[in-house]
């Protein structure tokens, strides 16, 4: 059997799936949202000009005109919006930091470069640069002026910069509303008693990893492997961006999905991938053109597969300018073996230490040990048609899905 190489699969997905359209929403809840547009600044920042320090605002000639003091004839404090004026060179106005620079004034003078030979006297001792210590309206940005966000997650500094520019309401990338579902006659729902059967644990490994990228995720149960149930569930796939189950995708008689998508004359974009974990994992578009993805039932290839492929293709679709996978290149700190031709993603941990990086593999690398997710942190990539040992001190190119255990 022929089969697609990861990376060619991967792309063949980012090159099928859609931007959805845009809502508006307050900026104050637009964290990890994606901006839709650019938007331009409503105000000056700073929207007028004010002191950098607490001290005395001057005309910068009287440095030199009159070294034995300038009369303080006023406070002006942040938040104080009266139009105050410094005509006469000999006199200064005692000004706190963020305070509106009074008209005339060229220069800010701190405290600790002044002294005080009478209480109303500023006498200057340091060395003062002409302009010091003034913050100029637009200096930040200018009314008018684009703040580059389409395409952009949204941090809380980008939200802080938006709210100053006097942005209220944005238009943001819609939030995707995805369906998750899991199939096998085997499965069993979390909390009920467990005999000889299996959790559905998929469905939450791959809902949970949506929901932290925020994605609005339904979770629709589990299909029994029979046509009819599968069926059922199917009718309702038209409510969401994209669909993802996990197995009954193989090739055994029951396999649902396989099934399914034959008897409805359902086109894989490709289906299976020259990789492990996840070899089974397939793509299509369903007739109204929503994204289905099917994962293998294996719960390393599912988590494996939503992480690869998925999460690039969500992000893509959320508008996200960032959207692939990145990787980091880690020294390897023990051997791993490879006998087949398919492309490896091992799991491995990433450590951080001493300013570079190195990957522990995990000791067993079948795809049912949900135990090497846990302990580890990040797949190992290994070449299609490179097997043998690999060895300790070769670098491993790596996929880290957890960035937290890495530092
Ligand atoms: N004749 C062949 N058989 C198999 C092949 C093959 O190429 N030829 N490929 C193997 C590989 S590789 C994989 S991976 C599996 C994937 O098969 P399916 O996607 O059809 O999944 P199932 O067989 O139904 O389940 C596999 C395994 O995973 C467990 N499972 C399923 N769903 C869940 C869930 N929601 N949560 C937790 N665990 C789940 C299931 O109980 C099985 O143990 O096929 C091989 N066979
Ligand atoms: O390709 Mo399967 O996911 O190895 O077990």
């Amino acid at each position: 059997m022929k089969m697609i190489n990861p990376f060619d699969a991967l792309e063949l997905i980012l090159s099928n799936v859609k931007e959805v359209g845009y809502e508006y929403i307050p900026v104050f809840d637009a964290l990890n949202r994606v901006g839709f547009e650019n938007v331009k600044s409503k105000v000056n920042l700073p929207s007028f000009n004010n002191s950098a320090m607490d001290g005395y605002a001057i005309k910068f000639e009287a440095l030199e005109n009159y070294p034995n003091g300038l009369k303080i004839i006023g406070t002006i404090k942040a938040g104080d919006m009266k139009e105050y004026n410094l005509t006469d060179s000999q006199t200064c106005y005692k000004i706190m930091t963020g305070a509106k620079l009074p008209e005339g004034a060229d220069t800010v003078v701190e405290y600790e470069k002044t002294e005080n030979p009478e209480p109303d006297i500023c006498k200057i001792v340091g060395n003062v640069k002409p302009g010091a210590n003034i913050r100029k309206i637009g200096e930040d940005i200018k009314a008018g002026e684009i703040i580059e966000i389409k395409g952009k997650k949204l941090k809380p500094w980008d939200i802080s910069r938006l709210i100053s520019c006097g942005l209220t309401n944005i238009k943001v990338y819609r939030k995707l509303r995805v369906a998750v579902l899991a199939t096998g006659d085997e499965l069993i729902m979390p909390g009920e008693q467990l005999k000889e059967g299996v959790y559905d644990s998929n469905s939450f490994a791959i809902k949970n990893l949506l929901l932290s990228n925020n994605i609005d995720v339904s979770y629709l149960g589990i299909s029994k492997d029979n046509i009819e149930d599968f069926e059922k569930i199917f009718e309702s796939f038209s409510n969401y961006d994209a669909i993802i189950s996990s197995a009954g995708i193989s090739f055994g008689d029951y396999d649902v999905v396989t099934n399914v998508f034959k008897e409805k004359g359902i086109e894989w974009i490709f289906k299976n991938v020259k990789q492990k974990p996840g070899k089974p994992f397939s793509f299509a578009l369903l007739n109204d053109g929503t994204p289905y993805f099917a994962l293998p039932g294996n719960p390393v290839s599912s988590f494996f597969c939503t992480f690869f492929y998925i999460l690039p293709a969500l992000r893509k679709m959320m508008g996200d300018n960032n959207f692939k996978n990145k990787s980091i290149y880690a020294t390897l700190a023990g051997d791993m073996l490879k006998k087949n031709n398919r492309f490896h993603f091992n799991r491995v941990t990433v450590k951080y230490s001493n300013e570079s990086f190195i990957a522990i593999p995990f000791k067993t690398q079948d795809s049912h040990i949900i135990s090497s997710l846990f302990y580890g942190n990040a797949f190992a990539v290994i070449e299609d048609e490179r097997t043998g040992v690999i060895k300790t001190g070769e670098k491993v190119k790596c996929y880290i899905y957890d960035y937290d255990s890495v530092f």
